[in-house]
């Protein structure tokens, strides 16, 4: 339910009108809701004595931004900022604007009150000076309930100056998610050396960063498949993957892979922490490791392999575009297309399940569930996207597979299909 005094109907757009204020914000949180022109405010500025503010760093796929981005998203939870509710922004250009994508936190806090200005002032500045700490947004209501935006400078030894001052007003949506058009260099690599560069940038603060970049540079460039065949089984986490990929691998006589690979599988909790850049890309290289295990092993007998790309580029989309499953990147954008440069498997099978019988499967496994599995539990629309993003990929696309049957049916279709594919074993 919308807080007392805001309106339902509102949509989390809002435009900043004005000279040089050619930003449109766009929360990540909530967007459900209908309105025509003429609307009203969107519910994230809560009225007074509530007051909100905003902290945007730039959305260009650089090291030191994104981690900066993460660095104030842990701080807002500390502190006196704890009883704030923070909400994701992303500001872009208004059409023929020439402001770069920017993302950052919406801060509302409940209660109003200095605390919560100064304590945004000094988790600013006790950032350093590089990269630059972002300006402090601070939104309040002139005299006839119209909303401002203050951006605010401030001073390394205190004090700020005020950089415009501009109205709010709602805006319409956006047709397509602003995210979208960077997701390829801030999210799903399509080459090694875009992901290379970024794992590169990683080494001076993360050691292991330099042992995956030997691992990548040790493997022969451009590797290429064997004679046997390559089979990759994707989908979502317990829907079957590894009772089919160790079924398929005894039946056949293949060989096992998995991405990432085991030569580098003991970094992944590093690299999980780090922001979805750097995150990403480490998943990328994976890939590209595993792309010359694959070429050596299809040259002996037939290859399974447990995820590969498509797992990396649909978990990236999902992650990085918030929202209805409407927002995700037209079909045949480039972040669906396979990279030039990478290894294609003979047939990729999508095993799917429906939400309760995943959800059934991972209790019953009863493992401890990792964060980004407690994601997809919270938040059914996420497994959506993880899930159409996979069945856009091309070439190669994804097969689907209903693997809500048995054990025993779901191989039985698995190989069938693969035979059908891939000829005589
Ligand atoms: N066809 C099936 N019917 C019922 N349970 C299954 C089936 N396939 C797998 N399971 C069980 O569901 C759980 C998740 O399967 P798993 O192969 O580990 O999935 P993933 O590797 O995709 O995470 C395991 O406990 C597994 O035994
Ligand atoms: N090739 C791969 C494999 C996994 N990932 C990422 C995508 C998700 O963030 C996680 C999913 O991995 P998870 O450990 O949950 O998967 P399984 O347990 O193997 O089903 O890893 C990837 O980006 N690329």
């Amino acid at each position: 339910a919308p807080p007392a005094g805001c309106s339902a109907q509102a949509r989390p757009c809002f435009a900043v009108e004005g000279p040089g204020a050619d930003l449109v914000c766009f929360t990540l949180s909530g967007s459900e809701g209908a309105g025509g022109s003429g609307r009203p405010l969107p519910r994230c500025f809560l009225p007074a004595p509530a007051r909100c503010y905003s902290l945007c760093v730039p959305a260009a796929p650089s090291v030191p931004a994104a981690r900066l981005h993460r660095r104030l998203r842990q701080r807002l939870r500390q502190g006196p900022l704890a009883r704030c509710r923070v909400l994701g922004l992303l500001c872009y250009s208004a059409p023929g604007g020439q402001a770069a994508l920017e993302k950052g936190f919406l801060i509302q806090d409940p209660q109003g009150g200095a605390e919560t200005e100064r304590a945004l002032e000094e988790l600013l500045r006790g950032q350093g000076a590089l990269p630059p700490p972002p300006p402090l947004g601070v939104y309040e209501a002139g005299e006839r309930g119209e909303l401002w935006q203050c951006l605010w400078a401030l001073r390394g030894a205190g004090g700020r100056d005020l950089l415009r001052r501009a109205r709010v007003v709602a805006a319409e949506e956006p047709p397509l998610h602003p995210a979208v058009p960077g997701l390829r260099h801030a999210a799903v690599f399509l080459s090694l050396e875009a992901a290379r560069s970024v794992v590169e940038q990683c080494t001076s603060f993360i050691p292991e960063a330099t042992a995956v970049l030997d691992l990548v540079d040790k493997c022969p460039k451009h590797s290429k498949k064997g004679d046997f065949p390559v089979i990759v089984i994707e989908g979502l986490d317990a829907t079957g993957k590894t009772t089919v990929t160790q079924s398929v691998k005894d039946s056949l006589n293949a060989l096992l892979l998995r991405s990432p690979p085991a030569c580098i599988s003991q970094w992944r909790k590093t690299f999980d922490d780090e922001p979805t850049l750097i995150r990403r890309a480490f998943y990328a290289l994976g890939n590209y490791i595993v792309a010359s295990e694959i070429a050596k092993a299809s040259t002996e007998s037939p290859v399974v392999v447990d995820r590969y790309w498509h797992s990396t580029a649909a978990y990236a989309i999902a992650t990085e575009i918030s929202g209805k499953v409407q927002n995700l990147p037209p079909t045949q954008h480039e972040v669906y297309q396979w990279p030039e440069d990478l290894l294609k498997p003979d047939l990729v099978l999508l095993l799917t399940v429906s939400p309760e019988e995943r959800i059934r499967r991972l209790q019953g496994r009863g493992l401890e569930k990792t964060e980004e599995e407690t994601e997809l539990e919270a938040n059914s629309l996420f497994r959506q996207k993880v899930e159409e993003s996979y069945k856009r990929m091309e070439n190669p696309g994804c097969q689907e597979v209903d693997a809500s049957p048995s054990r025993e049916e779901v191989l039985r279709t698995v190989l069938h299909l693969i035979k059908k594919h891939c000829g005589s074993l």
